[in-house]
């Protein structure tokens, strides 16, 4: 059965413009999804909405044309726990994407190790009432005592004003973990005010990480999203060594209108204003997070086990 998306879905921008700013050398788009295609892959019963297809060959002509050496692509709840659209595009990556998957309490080990020879680094664990049913959280703590032992990290995507009542779940989660699109900022409101102090103070636990990515998910104001910059050049200036930004096509359930990719790409430089800060946030980081073994930290460490 091929599956009609919803009536008021609006299609990724089919063709951005080149930007302006150009990517350092190695830039990771680190967030971004794949849609099926439906007919190969299709979406999940349980799923809150019905996109249109975006192919793991339409992603990386993306990366190609705004000049990403490199994705990961993260699950979306319209694929639910079912991963093989994910685990089909890191196959045809070339070792060019990493992932993170959704997994359940029923999840195998053999399932897990399958997933990790595929690339997949991390689960993502999805707050947001509008997306899912809600978490059994006796099932997430289970999970990520499982994960960590593969050295994965939980991605976390959840509204601010649910950040109070998850603060405790959140800091004593086991591993490493990266917080979706600044932990959703109301913007109208002050970048230095009560409610993004709490979010900064989840920050200073020094095993979270942030993407500072969808100001057009998060602007009130609309394009160029000037409304969202004070919030993201705050996060990446107070910690510059655990932001990782990402364009989040095809940009799923977004009403007001359909960005423009390239534009995207320029609002970098206005939330990482030096060059040292745009290589920190779009190569170094997300090295460090999704391909260690490349990262020069891991090559000395295994030159000193090697000497030693
Ligand atoms: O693209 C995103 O990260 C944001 C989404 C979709 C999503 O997270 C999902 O379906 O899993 C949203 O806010 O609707």
């Amino acid at each position: 059965m091929p599956f009609t998306k919803d009536a008021d879905w609006l299609d990724w921008c089919a063709k951005p413009t080149k930007p302006k700013f150009q990517l350092p050398a190695g830039a990771v788009d680190a967030h971004c999804h794949v849609f099926g295609p439906g007919h190969l892959f299709p979406f999940a019963p349980e799923r809150k909405y019905t996109p249109c297809d975006a192919s793991w060959e339409q992603l990386f002509a993306l990366r190609d044309f705004l000049g990403f050496a490199r994705n990961v692509i993260v699950q979306a709840t319209c694929h639910g726990a079912d991963n093989r659209a994910l685990v089909d595009a890191l196959e045809r990556s070339n070792g060019r994407a990493r992932g993170v998957a959704t997994v359940k309490r029923s999840v195998t080990d053999d399932e897990l190790h399958a997933l990790h020879a595929a690339g997949v680094r991390g689960v993502r664990f999805n707050f947001v009432k509008r997306l899912v049913d809600a978490l059994p959280f006796d099932g997430l703590t289970e999970i990520a005592e499982r994960i960590a032992k593969l050295g994965w990290h939980i991605v976390i995507y959840f509204e601010a004003d649910d950040l109070k009542a998850y603060f405790k779940f959140f800091t004593d989660l086991p591993t490493p973990v990266v917080v979706d699109h600044m932990g959703r900022p109301d913007v109208s409101k002050d970048a230095f005010g009560p409610d993004f102090d709490m979010f900064v103070k989840l920050l200073e636990y020094d095993n979270f990480w942030c993407k500072t990515t969808c100001p057009e998910r998060l602007s009130q104001s609309g394009p160029p999203y000037d409304d969202v910059v004070p919030f993201a050049r705050r996060i990446v200036e107070a910690f510059p060594g655990r932001v990782i930004w990402g364009t989040d096509w095809p940009h799923p359930n977004l009403k007001s209108h359909m960005p423009d990719d390239g534009h995207l790409v320029d609002f970098i430089p206005r939330i990482a204003t030096t060059e040292s800060l745009q290589k920190k946030l779009l190569v170094t980081n997300p090295m460090r997070l999704y391909w260690p073994e490349e990262t020069m930290s891991s090559r000395s460490e295994a030159l000193g086990q090697l000497k030693s």
